[in-house]
């Protein structure tokens, strides 16, 4: 089931937006963002995923705006991560998968036969829970994807990485050192850091799976300002399971529950005002 709530409004269990340090989020209460209003940048039709017998996705249908941030909360094994990583056909690398049904994107189906994957991958980066930079430089892992392009400038190479480092909030800690190992990054600098190489290569969408959730909370705060500045790029979905960081970081959210998307809706009107008992009773901690 899918209900759209972007039309209500009210009060009582909405996290507080403006903990929200440094990057206010706009006051949206009242004023809920309709979909209706949005450019679709992805669309998910009649999709059902399997692993083996488990059919872990159930008919879920769903748009997903450009330029936004989209939150999936839900409880553990809900499917928020299985169907992120829909999105680059990510779960095409495990074997007892199965996907029925389309998601497109800018209209076109992903799931064609024609499409090629590895640009597919290309447009629609991602970023996983525990940072993941490469055993290189800073330099060269924000570099990484151009010269797998075939770049060779050093003048571009230059300008990407310095453009990537800035764009992911990195470059003034790390401009004197950028051809020291990345491992001797602290573990908020090497996700900025991997966000930052995910940029580089300019892709349309950034799946976040947890992005902070190995991370202390100053390097959270840091990851969530540059969501909120990124997403005027990018399409930005993530997956949280910390109902505070979804409601201050998102514009839209998606609740799951048992591989059933239950409500979707503007953030503000999902948390303050949700339809489905089943959203509300997690969003208050009954369970989950
Ligand atoms: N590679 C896989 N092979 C088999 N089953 C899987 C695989 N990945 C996920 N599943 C199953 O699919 C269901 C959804 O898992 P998924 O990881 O998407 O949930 P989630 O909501 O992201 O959970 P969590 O919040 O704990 O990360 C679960 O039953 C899980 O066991």
């Amino acid at each position: 089931m899918l209900e759209d709530t972007t039309k209500q409004s009210g009060s009582s269990t909405a996290p507080d937006h403006q903990a929200h340090v440094g990057a206010p989020r706009p006051q949206t209460q009242g004023n809920a963002m309709a979909l209706e209003d949005e450019t679709i940048k992805l669309e998910v039709n009649n999709l059902n995923l399997y692993y083996g017998d488990n059919r872990a996705l159930k008919d879920i249908n769903l748009k997903i705006p450009e330029k936004k941030v989209t939150a999936f909360i839900g409880p553990s094994g809900c499917g928020k991560s299985t169907l992120l990583r829909c999105f680059n056909r990510m779960n095409d690398l495990v074997d007892i998968c199965r996907i029925e049904g389309e998601i497109l994107m800018d209209g076109s189906n992903m799931y064609d036969k024609k499409v090629d994957v590895a640009e597919l991958r290309r447009q629609v980066g991602m970023v996983f829970q525990k940072p993941n930079p490469f055993p290189k430089s800073i330099y060269e892992n924000v570099a990484y994807g151009l010269r797998l392009q075939g770049v060779k400038s050093r003048r571009v190479l230059d300008e990407v990485v310095e453009k990537s480092l800035r764009g992911a909030a990195l470059w003034e800690e790390v401009k004197d050192r950028l051809h020291d190992n990345a491992f001797g990054l602290s573990g908020g600098q090497q996700q900025r850091l991997v966000i930052a190489r995910a940029i580089a290569i300019e892709p349309e969408v950034i799946l976040l799976d947890e992005p902070a959730s190995a991370l202390d909370p100053i390097s959270t705060l840091k990851i969530e300002e540059l969501i909120y500045e990124l997403k005027d790029q990018y399409t930005i979905v993530i997956v949280t399971h910390n109902m505070q960081q979804a409601a201050r970081v998102s514009d839209y959210t998606a609740f799951m529950y048992m591989g059933d998307l239950i409500e979707f809706g503007d953030t503000d009107s999902l948390f303050t005002n949700p339809t489905n008992k089943q959203t509300e009773d997690y969003i208050t901690g009954r369970y989950g």
